[in-house]
């Protein structure tokens, strides 16, 4: 194969075509040759002839215009301007060298272009050429692959491609396998991890449930609508404080986000200030925080409710749900086996720093938590702990001589608390304390237990949040920081990746709107002589290649490679094949990019 390179004319398309006239002296020929007897092969496989009242010599039966309509919808295909060519041409050099042979007989191999309704121009190409300039026509190359000089002349097909005097041996083209891709093992790298993919889904399908009907639920809350309970009915329920509550999510008709709302059942709000510390907790933002939203008292469930709206983590599950709640033995190794709920050191270090930053962030704007729990701590994703619930015990509590510092000793105690409940996987593990301490002992260092005691220890001045973070020690901060820094990377990495995908489904979807309209069929830009006509064999190039034994051809990786190259726009060529298989095109991707950039520029235009 070989390129001829011309001067690249005003015009930004450089398809050229590579065509096959017939001469005048052949169609002579032709005429001379062929039995006017023998029905016209353009009427076997078009269903009509357009040289039929324009001197083909052939035998055109009657048109049934009911079965047979003419296609008029194929406009004759303006022949190609120079306008429209500025790259090289291609020219196949077994063509070239067999031009002069004597005519080889062989059987044809089944053509792929009857599948396709593209063989008008073939017909055409003597007109497209006559009305060139010879320096046009220079880089109008003959394809002559499919010029076979059929020795069945009985055969229906038989003589029909007989108008080219020179014949040569049918090659197979190796177009298929133009570009190399990269190997076929598609790294997983290219997409989001399977791990990272399951556990959004799981979120997104969470947020997305549909509620169950029965709950006897209000349609509306307070502007909330689609309410469902995030906990299933139990027989034993606990109480939060002296109250029972619920946490249903529900989705905001204001900004359509989904919430998580807290009920608290038959509370009557007595002083509408205790909602001045719904304001400030709003206000705070921090990782390890569920964010407050709002409050409001409600009657739309029978009875006198209080509701504070917190930000929804689909999923969540809290550190009691994972580490305290006895899980059902699985079978394991054949045998039944309990699961182990067991939580590593690493892990409640990783959970203490995550508390002890909340509890500072909360203590420092004068608030207390009043809420360090297990059942009210929730982990919504791998090791990442929020604590919820926050606020709603300064409403349900409310004092306005409440001695801050106190119930801020409190959530000390409290923190202190949930590490025994943690290390020894019991809510009430503190109840007997000697037997905590020992436990924890034999699992966990000397600092796990020297931090849980302090906590627990009597209030005093000394004992603040900035001291616990003190005894929790530099190196464990350090690593943590660390740790969250690198899950921030691995993040990032599986986002590059989406980001290209995105930008490769932005592609397709300009792909999409731009081949196969209907209205383009009339088009005669679109036909096989027009600018646009490199889009729908770019198309055919990227997805519908087939092997040698016209396999299809299913290869993400060329594909993928093909649409990078297609947007960078690069000055790499390729050669696009007709789908008939007689004339090929050779452009850059630059070209096509150009070409592509234009139809949907027209079609965006359109669209306004
Ligand atoms: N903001 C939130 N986002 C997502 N899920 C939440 C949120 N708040 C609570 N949940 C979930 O709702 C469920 C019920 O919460 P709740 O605090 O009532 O826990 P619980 O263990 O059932 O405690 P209790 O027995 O006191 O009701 C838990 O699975 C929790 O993870």
């Amino acid at each position: 194969m070989a390129y001829f390179s011309n001067s690249r004319p005003q015009s930004s398309s450089s398809a050229i075509k590579i065509v096959n006239p017939a001469d005048n002296e052949d169609k002579a020929k032709l005429h001379k040759r062929d039995s006017p007897q023998r029905q016209c092969r353009n009427i076997l496989i078009h269903g009509y002839c357009r040289y039929q009242d324009r001197g083909c010599i052939y035998y055109h039966p009657p048109v049934e215009t009911s079965n047979n309509p003419p296609r008029s919808e194929s406009p004759t295909p303006p022949s190609l301007s120079a306008q429209a060519v500025n790259a090289p041409v291609f020219v196949p050099n077994a063509a070239f060298h067999a031009i002069a042979t004597p005519p080889p007989t062989f059987a044809p191999s089944p053509s792929p272009s009857t599948f396709y309704q593209t063989h008008d121009e073939y017909d055409n190409y003597g007109d497209t050429i006559s009305n060139h300039t010879p320096q046009l026509l220079e880089h109008q190359l003959v394809n002559q692959y499919q010029q076979v000089d059929y020795e069945d002349h009985d055969s229906p097909t038989g003589n029909f491609y007989q108008s080219q005097r020179a014949t040569f041996v049918k090659q197979p083209l190796d177009y298929h396998l133009y570009s190399h891709p990269t190997p076929d093992a598609f790294p997983s790298t290219h997409f989001i991890s399977d791990a990272v993919r399951e556990e959004l889904h799981k979120r997104s399908e969470a947020s997305q449930l549909v509620t169950i009907p029965g709950h006897n639920l209000p349609d509306e809350l307070q502007g909330y609508h689609s309410l469902a309970p995030l906990e299933p009915p139990v027989a034993e329920r606990r109480k939060f404080f002296s109250w029972y509550s619920t946490v249903y999510r529900a989705t905001s008709s204001n900004d359509g986000v989904v919430y998580a709302l807290r009920r608290v059942e038959n509370f009557r709000l007595m002083h509408q200030a205790a909602f001045g510390a719904i304001e400030t907790w709003s206000r705070i933002e921090h990782p390890n925080i569920a964010r407050v939203r709002e409050a409001f008292t409600s009657r739309a469930f029978n009875d006198n409710s209080l509701v504070v709206a917190y930000d929804y983590y689909p999923n969540a599950q809290t550190l009691f749900e994972i580490h305290i709640k006895q899980k059902p033995p699985v079978f394991q190794h054949g045998r039944l086996s309990t699961v182990s709920t067991a939580l590593p050191e690493a892990t409640l270090w990783s959970y203490i720093i995550q508390i002890a930053s909340s509890i500072k962030a909360v203590h420092e704007v004068g608030l207390a938590v009043r809420m360090i729990d297990a059942t009210k701590i929730m982990v919504t994703g791998k090791n990442r702990i929020r604590i919820g619930s926050c606020g709603i015990a300064d409403v349900l509590m409310y004092d306005p001589r409440l001695d801050t510092a106190m119930v801020q000793q409190e959530d000390l105690t409290m923190f202190g608390r949930l590490i025994f409940a943690l290390c020894c996987n019991n809510l009430a593990a503190m109840n007997t304390l000697p037997k905590a301490i020992d436990m924890m002992g034999r699992q966990y260092s000397a600092d796990v237990k020297t931090l849980a005691l302090y906590l627990i220890s009597k209030p005093g001045s000394h004992k603040n949040i900035v001291q616990v973070i003190d005894m929790i020690g530099t190196n464990r901060l350090v690593c943590e920081m660390d740790e969250t820094h690198n899950s921030v990377n691995r993040l990032e990495a599986e986002l590059m990746g989406e980001l290209e995908n995105g930008r490769l489904v932005r592609l397709l979807c300009k792909f999409g709107f731009i081949n196969e309209r209907p209205v383009f069929a009339r088009e005669p830009r679109w036909s096989e002589t027009g600018d646009r006509y490199i889009i729908k064999l770019f198309r055919d190039y990227v997805f519908h290649q087939v092997d040698e034994n016209g396999n299809p051809v299913i290869n993400l990786t060329h594909v993928l490679a093909c649409l990078n190259k297609l947007d960078a726009g690069t000055d790499e060529r390729i050669m696009l094949v007709s789908r008939d298989e007689q004339s090929c095109l050779v452009v850059s991707y630059k070209d096509v990019k150009a070409c592509i950039d234009t139809a949907f520029g027209d079609l965006a235009r359109a669209s306004r």
